[in-house]
């Protein structure tokens, strides 16, 4: 393993069951890439997060984050698709528990910090039911970068989220990541959202998931307007090269 490998996964199998659901997967992910999972309903994107996340141990093969065996809870920051806040707490201490998890810091200004980095302002002493749905994943994710692990591991955290609220989060997420170089592994059904977040995006195989796809993402990571990326020529080639190697595995 290259030090500069976030993640590293050898001929990774997983099964529930007599049932693959996973693999075998052969993966590398060098720091700082923004790597997208995507692939029809059921094909494992999740069980692979959920791996490299050290909540499921493989039934075969290996996954190492940062050169070691992931730890559950510890490995990463991770972002679900319902944001998870604890109703009982402010914003803010949402924020402030996931720094003491982490064995860091509290401070007011880190908590702002924080939200400010996911383009939140004056809200860190509201209720998690007093902002809306949008501004609830923005906190999920602001807890997720307070982990000072360089790892990100979301799964469709955009998914639940009304069209417009969800362009917004995705252009936020692409300058955080820009800014932030965190190593990333994002799950999606999109291929829109696919192509315009992921540096790199792999396409799964319907069950047992498998690597269908690796593309490279060429495209440029900050310094252009969304409209602008969307309405690139290669944009438009990346999302049908995607969406036909989806399509192309996919009966029904
Ligand atoms: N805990 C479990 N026990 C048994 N089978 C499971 C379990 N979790 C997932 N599966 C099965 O494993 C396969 C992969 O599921 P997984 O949730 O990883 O896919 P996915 O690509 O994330 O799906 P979706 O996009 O619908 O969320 C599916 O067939 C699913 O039914």
């Amino acid at each position: 393993m290259s030090s500069a490998d976030a993640i590293r996964i050898d001929g990774l199998t997983h099964s529930y069951g007599e049932t693959l659901a996973v693999g075998p997967i052969d993966l590398t992910v060098p720091e700082g890439e923004f790597l997208v999972l995507v692939g029809a309903s059921g094909c494992g994107k999740s069980t692979l997060l959920r791996l490299i996340a050290g909540f499921e141990q493989p039934t075969g093969g290996s996954v190492l984050t940062g050169g070691a065996k992931p730890v559950p809870g510890k490995g990463a920051g991770l972002v679900f698709q319902q944001p998870r806040l604890f109703p009982w707490k402010t914003v803010g201490g949402n924020i402030e528990l996931a720094l003491r998890y982490a064995g860091q810091t509290v401070t007011a200004e880190r908590v702002e910090e924080l939200l400010a980095r996911v383009g939140l302002h004056d809200v860190a002493k509201r209720r998690t039911w007093q902002i809306s749905g949008g501004q609830q994943q923005r906190v999920a994710i602001a807890r997720a970068l307070a982990v000072e692990n360089p790892l990100l591991l979301l799964d469709e955290p955009f998914a639940a989220l009304d069209a417009l609220t969800r362009e917004k989060l995705q252009e936020d997420l692409r300058q955080v990541s820009a800014a932030t170089g965190r190593t990333s592994v994002f799950v999606t059904h999109s291929v829109d959202e696919a192509v315009f977040l992921g540096s790199r995006v792999v396409v799964l195989t319907p069950r047992p998931g498998r690597i269908a796809l690796d593309l490279k993402v060429g495209l440029p990571r900050s310094g252009i307007a969304a409209d602008e990326l969307r309405g690139l020529p290669e944009f438009a080639a990346l999302r049908a090269e995607v969406g036909h190697a989806i399509r192309d595995r996919v009966t029904v």
